[in-house]
């Protein structure tokens, strides 16, 4: 856990204000209000069905692809309320990408998984898409792996390969922010190791939010720490805080394992 948090201000990429969400009838969030620091890693903790994926998803209005789900409040990234009709979704994915828990390479070679996104968004000459190949998938940690075969599908790499295949996939369109859903929970200890250091590593230029059910890797990997139960955020602040020194019993009764 080096670059904490420190006392000096940081700016947000993300202010989550009063945010209300809704399955139909069902209210998932209640009144949510957090701040995702920029060049930070803020983890999503709580028991099962509290509201993490659905917090997450809200973030980049993921959920808007699904009919009946709607968010009330707001959302803004870097001040913009993306929560606003208005939105351009496709630019809005493009500048806040998505990790899946399952990985979920596109049904093509290594390159165009990587080169698709870029595609849609940049007009790139062949050297210039080769280049922006070769950086994405270095900053996937994948360059070294996959180089002698970008034309082989993505379908036939390793569970870990292929998440490290959409971290760079996610990459290539040079977003401000990554949302990763659980990225591991589909990896062995191994692959998982090296997705947590990557996220060490894209820190420094991008703003990431997680959602974990491993409490130890919320606590390796993030520096900061949102507890929610029932859709409510119970807890939210510096990682080390929370772990250590929680202020409420139902955050500590969850560390602690005392749940429930
Ligand atoms: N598509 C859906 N339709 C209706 N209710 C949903 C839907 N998706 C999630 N929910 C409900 O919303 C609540 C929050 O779900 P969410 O998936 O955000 O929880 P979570 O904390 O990410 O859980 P988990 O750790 O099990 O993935 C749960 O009560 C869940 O049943």
């Amino acid at each position: 856990m080096n670059n904490k948090a420190t006392a000096a201000p940081l700016k947000n990429a993300l202010e989550v204000r009063g945010l209300n969400f809704f399955y139909g009838k069902f209210q998932g969030l209640k009144n949510i209000d957090l701040d995702i620091a920029e060049h930070r890693v803020t983890a999503f903790i709580g028991p099962s069905g509290c509201g993490k994926s659905t917090l997450l998803r809200a973030l980049n209005r993921m959920y808007s692809l699904y009919p009946g789900q709607r968010a009330e409040g707001e959302v803004n990234f870097y001040g913009e309320n993306i929560l606003d009709p208005k939105q351009d979704l496709n630019m809005l994915r493009a500048r806040i990408g998505m990790v899946f828990q399952k990985p979920t390479p596109f049904p093509m070679s290594i390159y165009d998984n990587v080169a698709f996104g870029v595609r849609l968004y940049e007009n790139l000459s062949k050297a210039d898409m080769d280049a922006r190949v070769e950086w994405a998938l270095t900053k996937g940690a994948l360059w070294n792996e996959v180089k002698d075969k970008l034309n082989q599908s993505g379908l036939s790499l390793s569970g870990g390969q292929q998440q490290r295949l959409c971290i760079a996939r996610s990459v290539a369109v040079k977003p401000s922010v990554i949302l990763f859903d659980e990225p591991t929970s589909a990896l062995d200890p191994i692959s998982t190791g090296k997705i947590e250091e990557l996220l060490h590593e894209l820190k420094s230029e991008y703003t990431v939010a997680i959602v974990t059910h491993n409490m130890q890797q919320a606590a390796r990997v993030s520096d900061f720490t949102a507890f929610m139960y029932l859709g409510e955020l119970v807890e939210f602040g510096q990682t080390d805080k929370i772990f250590v020194k929680p202020k409420r019993k139902e955050t500590e009764d969850y560390i602690t394992g005392r749940f429930g």
